[in-house]
């Protein structure tokens, strides 16, 4: 048996090639950059007003109050996409709109509401410094400046950014692609109405699907075997031959006479990288590599499927995105005393309480079995104590969020 920051390691150090593709804007919601992006043109792309109101030539009227106003003759109309083609020249305004060119010789905007207007004619009535309300064309960013930075995750902000500069075929890390293979011949379809009395309902099905989603990888296909080394040789083969980066196996893993995935993943071509791991949950880990394809036997009990999930799979399949983690960590606060009584290192889950301005306080919870899905559900997250280890009264530790 192997440590957790062994088997960890191990992960790490398989360097397996990145596959990147160019999306479109659609397409690249959720995919992670494989290159910067720079702007390609200035933003804002001209100079333009951001009120409603005149534009002016600012020496004309800077001395303009509500007691003696400046009057100046309106020449024309700039409005957002049909800009003003003429000169302001000295004792003229354009009447203008937020986002409108302001045309050339004019430097300032006035508020519609700091004016009053009179047929031909507009009296201004304050004006405070010279170029106020005018968005200058290159503010925000020159042509060449750096937009995102390689491995930032595309969401609504970051598409919205490469949408205002027409940033359309766009460098990301292609999603990895994923299968899983459920082994167990005691399954039953959650959705089965004649499930037997020694049956049980198959929950690591959907609770993979989600999880593999929610890390922004790609669930190919779902097969399931009974417990029988013919099938699930067969199994592993058909998710080989798809070539998908991962393949996720659960149950079967443990030392039983119906537990097969080992043998069929060294039946299959694969080699093992390590099975076993002193932690608890999830002992039975096995982890395999043939080619550029990672092959993981997750335990057949759900908690600890899930909990390898987080802490070995989450990582993996980031990393094959591009990026070095999609989980959050916090420090919290205990205020009760827990101990690791065990021999192997615990991941033990906790609820957390965030308080504003405040560390964030957790709470053993009280039910751990790996069989039992509430410790998962009614927790946010996971601590890992060693061995004979103490969190003392009100000390703190680092939280691993699910
Ligand atoms: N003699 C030993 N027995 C066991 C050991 C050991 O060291 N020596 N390790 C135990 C530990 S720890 C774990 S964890 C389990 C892992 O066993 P397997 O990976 O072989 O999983 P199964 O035996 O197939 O199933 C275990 C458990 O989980 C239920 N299960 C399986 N698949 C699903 C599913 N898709 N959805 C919901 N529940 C599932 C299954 O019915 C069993 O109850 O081994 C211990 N044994
Ligand atoms: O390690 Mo197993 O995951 O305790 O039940």
């Amino acid at each position: 048996m192997i440590s957790v920051q062994e088997a960890l390691h191990i992960l790490q150090q398989q360097v397996v090639p990145l596959r990147r593709e160019t999306a479109t804007l659609e397409q690249a919601y959720g995919c992670y950059l494989s290159e910067d992006v720079h702007a390609p043109e200035p933003a804002p792309r001209f100079t333009s007003s951001a009120m409603d109101g005149f534009t002016v030539r600012w020496g004309d009227c800077c001395a303009a109050t509500r007691e003696q106003p400046v009057t100046l003759r309106i020449i024309g109309e700039s409005q957002a996409g049909i800009p003003f083609s003429g000169l302001v020249e000295a004792g003229s305004a354009v009447r203008i709109s937020t986002g409108a060119v302001v045309p050339d010789g004019a430097d300032t905007v006035i508020r519609r509401e700091d004016t009053r207007e009179n047929g031909e004619r507009v009296e201004i009535l304050a004006l405070g410094t010279i170029g106020q309300d005018v968005r200058r064309q290159g503010e925000e960013f020159q042509a060449g400046d750096l937009l995102l930075r390689r491995g930032s995750r595309l969401g609504a902000r970051e598409l919205a950014l490469l949408a205002a500069f027409g940033i359309c075929g766009i460098p990301v890390y292609v999603h990895p692609r994923v299968s899983l293979l459920i082994t167990g011949t005691e399954l039953a379809r959650p959705e089965d109405v004649t499930i037997k009395p020694y049956q049980i309902r198959d929950s690591n099905s959907i609770m993979l699907t989600s999880a593999v989603k929610d890390v922004g990888a790609v669930l190919r296909s779902v097969i399931h075997v009974a417990d029988n080394l013919a099938d699930t040789i067969d199994g592993i083969n058909q998710a080989v031959a798809a070539d998908d980066a991962v393949i996720l196996c659960s149950g079967g893993v443990s030392v039983g006479q119906h537990d097969h995935v080992k043998e069929a993943a060294t039946a299959a071509g694969f080699s093992q990288l390590f099975w076993k791991i002193k932690q608890k949950p999830g002992k039975p880990l096995l982890a395999c590599r043939r080619g550029d394809t990672l092959l993981f036997g997750l335990p057949g009990n759900p908690v600890s499927a899930y909990m390898c999930f987080s802490n070995y799979v989450r990582p993996v399949l980031a990393a094959l995105q591009g990026t070095a983690s999609v989980a959050r960590s916090l420090t919290a606060c205990s205020p009760q005393r827990v101990v690791n009584k065990g021999k192997r290192t615990n991941f033990i889950r906790v609820t957390v309480e965030e308080r504003p301005n405040e560390l964030a306080v957790i709470r053993e919870m009280e039910r751990q079995g790996s069989h039992m899905l509430s410790s998962i559900v009614d927790a946010d997250g996971y601590i890992v104590l060693e061995p004979g280890e103490v969190l003392e009264e009100n000390g703190l530790i680092e939280v691993f969020l699910f």
